[in-house]
């Protein structure tokens, strides 16, 4: 691919547009508000001027609502030799594209494509070029994808290093009211009992709810359309969600109970839903898609300045250290914060030497 043009230059867009130009494509911007297209163009992720030719690959990353249209916009000014689109959801905004009236040849131009992986912020500004490293990139090729197109976007997911899944658009839209949008809505519900909660209680937030609720900060305006678009998965999967809440406050009633058999029926019910959650959270993929892997954390503690990470990092790379995973908690009204380093068991015990030896502090 020598050229491509992303329409929708938000976190998605301009975090592919990075990783395309980072390669030596030269990618074109644009965006219904041009002062996206000129930020995303500053941040080194193209030029916000119009191709004068059509581009190998139109990427459009607009919200799922307008993928369809700006699709058919496109196709109709002949844009692309290929259209691609990034929407969260993939059998609706097909649908509204075959209802658009284009022809077949066209149509063969255009694949729905989907990357697992995103942030709660939105704009150009939250974009990077490593976001999809390493994540799922799921294709939805019908029969009648044109193999050139099919091989575009592969070579996109390449640039992205993230790791092509090929699937049938409505199996993606189940695969993802599962992984993604139904655990979006639980969370915002968990944030949602912050809102009016007493500040005193509110102030002792630790990692454990910051995991629970970190993409309940994302837009909302974006989340109607992903949900709009997917509402019956997401519903089934919820009423399942409100039978386990059911069963796990009548034992949670039980252990209330002056009654021992039924603090221990009660007990008996809560240990059943959390062995069921560890069950599921045990088949959480790791890193590029692989079985889930066993860690060793080192934990460093650090004053909360720009470039202590960076240093971290440069000294593990000077030990020879790969660092697999990396978590920062913040601790409350501290200037520091504390950086655990997950690495294969074997590196640990060279890492925490290294970087006892460059002065760090480490933490059990
Ligand atoms: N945020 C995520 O985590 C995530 C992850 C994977 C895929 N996606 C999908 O990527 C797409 C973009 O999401 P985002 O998070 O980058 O959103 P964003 O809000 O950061 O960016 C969307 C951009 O599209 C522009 N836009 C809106 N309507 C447009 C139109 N009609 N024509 C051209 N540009 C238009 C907006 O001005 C904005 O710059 C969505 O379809 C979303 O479902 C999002
Ligand atoms: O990690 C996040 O912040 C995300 O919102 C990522 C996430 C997800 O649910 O995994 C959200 C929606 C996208 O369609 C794909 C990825």
């Amino acid at each position: 691919m020598r050229t491509a043009l992303v329409i929708g230059t938000g976190l998605i867009g301009t975090s592919a547009a990075l990783a395309l130009a980072g390669r030596g494509v030269v990618v074109h911007l644009a965006d219904h508000d041009p002062e996206q297209a000129r930020t995303a163009a500053a941040l080194g992720a193209g030029t916000d001027e119009a191709p004068e030719k059509p581009v190998d690959l139109v990427i459009v990353a607009a919200p799922p609502a307008h993928v369809a249209a700006t699709l058919a916009d496109a196709m109709r000014r002949g844009l692309g030799r290929g259209y691609l689109d990034v929407a969260s959801v993939k059998g609706g905004p097909r649908r509204e594209l075959e209802a658009l009236g284009l022809d077949r040849s066209v149509m063969s131009t255009y694949i729905g494509s989907h990357p697992m992986s995103g942030r709660e912020k939105s704009g150009p500004l939250a974009a990077t070029g490593d976001l999809f490293e390493g994540r799922p990139w799921v294709l939805t090729p019908t029969r009648d994808t044109d193999t050139e197109v099919l091989n575009l976007a592969l070579e996109l997911v390449s640039h992205c290093r993230a790791v092509p899944v090929v699937m049938d658009a409505d199996a993606h839209d189940r695969a993802v009211a599962l992984v993604s949008h139904m655990p979006h809505l639980v969370s915002s519900m968990v944030a949602a009992r912050l809102e009016n909660a007493e500040e005193t209680a509110v102030r002792l937030c630790g990692q454990g709810i910051r995991d629970v609720t970190r993409i309940a900060a994302s837009d909302p305006r974006m989340w109607i359309d992903i949900l709009s678009a997917n509402p019956g998965p997401v519903a089934d999967l919820l009423t399942d969600v409100s039978a386990d809440l059911d069963e796990t406050v009548r034992a949670l009633r039980s252990l209330q109970s002056s009654d021992e058999a039924k603090r221990r029926a009660g007990a008996t019910g809560i240990e059943d839903v959390l062995r069921r959650g560890n069950a599921g959270q045990v088949r959480v993929p790791g890193k590029h898609g692989s079985a889930p892997r066993t860690y060793e954390t080192v934990a460093v503690l650090i004053d909360d300045q720009p470039g202590q990470l960076a240093r971290i990092f440069a000294d593990a790379g000077l030990a020879g250290v790969n660092i697999e995973d990396v978590r920062i908690e913040h601790a409350t009204g501290q200037q520091a914060g504390l950086v655990q380093l997950m690495v294969e068991p074997k590196e640990a015990p060279v890492l925490s030497a290294a970087l006892r030896e460059r002065g760090w502090a480490l933490r059990q």
